[in-house]
């Protein structure tokens, strides 16, 4: 498990993050979103133990990964900048890795370069920018590190190419106990493959949350009665957001499902309609709640 305790950083004077605090559970994919400058890369790269925070821990299994390199070992991270030595091929690259990470698993490279097809006796200076990103997948996905942190890496990949990734995270996370942390602008790229979604707005966690939680715990209903009403009529629910039309109310409800439910159709409604919330919806009134305005973010 990685903790975040109350970590800060700055850059001179700007505060580029602050008191961040989070969980992330092995065997789990943990997706950051925000918007550019939110401080996903920083965190990244405190995550890799590439930065120190000025404040704060970060813990794997209750050990700090900066100037450690017991713990950077079992750490891999793709930047959204990529590193390959100057006239490097593939194999070059291999071999590079395989003497830095003791458990490189060359098996898994091999089906992994002919499944991405890629020519592993070209320089991957000549490669493709989309096949440079895949180049560098491949890397760390057969490092056999425990821990592989992505940054912004569906950006410039073909969608054949990003569903294959998200399928080959979804297999090293369920065969191999790995634990995937992937940054990206969009809450849509990340929504179908993480357990665990945090949102960074400005430098600070505004949503930190577990994706069946969010799903199963809030929802959306439409209701209506025959006789007149008012939002009153359901000051014993835990509401998210209320609108009324006529006689028919849209409101989206905090709790256990099947209880509120249950608890709504002893109102005797005329309509009961449950629907599902979309992720995007889900963090919308999330940072409503919070006082944001997702636009912004
Ligand atoms: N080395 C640095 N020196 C000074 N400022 C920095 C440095 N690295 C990041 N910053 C600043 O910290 C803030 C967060 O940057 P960061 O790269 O972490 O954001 P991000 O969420 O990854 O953004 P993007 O989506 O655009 O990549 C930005 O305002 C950036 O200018």
């Amino acid at each position: 498990m990685i903790e975040l305790k109350l970590v800060s950083k700055k850059f001179d004077r700007f505060q580029a993050l602050d008191n961040i605090s989070s969980c992330i559970n092995d065997s789990s994919i943990y997706g950051m979103v925000g918007s550019n400058g939110a401080g996903k890369s920083t965190l990244l790269r405190i995550l890799a133990g590439i930065y120190e925070a000025d404040e704060g821990d970060v813990l794997y299994d209750g050990q700090a990964i900066y100037n450690n390199p017991e713990v950077k070992r079992n750490v891999v991270l793709v930047g959204d900048e990529l590193f390959f030595f100057p006239g490097a091929d593939l194999k070059r690259m291999a071999k590079f890795y395989a003497s830095v990470y003791d458990n490189f698993d060359k098996d898994l490279f091999n089906e992994l370069i002919i499944d991405f097809k890629l020519d592993i006796n070209k320089n991957i200076g000549h490669y493709s920018k989309g096949m440079r990103r895949q180049a560098a997948i491949v890397l760390a996905l057969s490092t056999g590190a425990n821990y592989l942190l992505f940054d912004e890496t569906f950006d410039g990949l073909d969608p054949v190419v990003r569903k294959f990734v998200k399928k080959k995270m979804c297999e090293i996370v369920a065969d191999k106990n790995a634990t995937v942390i992937i940054t990206s602008h969009s809450l849509r790229e990340l929504e179908d493959i993480c357990d665990h979604l945090v949102l960074l707005h400005k430098g600070s966690l505004v949503v930190d949350s577990d994706i069946i939680e969010l799903k199963t715990h809030k929802f959306k209903v439409q209701i209506a009665f025959k006789e007149e009403f008012d939002r009153e009529k359901f000051s014993d629910f835990d509401i998210v957001s209320y609108s009324q039309r006529g006689s028919v109310a849209n409101i989206i409800i905090n709790g256990e499902k099947e209880i509120v439910v249950s608890s709504l159709r002893d109102l005797n409604p005329v309509l009961l309609d449950v629907l599902p919330l979309t992720l995007e919806e889900i963090f919308i009134y999330e940072m409503e709640k919070l006082g944001y305005d997702f636009l912004e973010v």
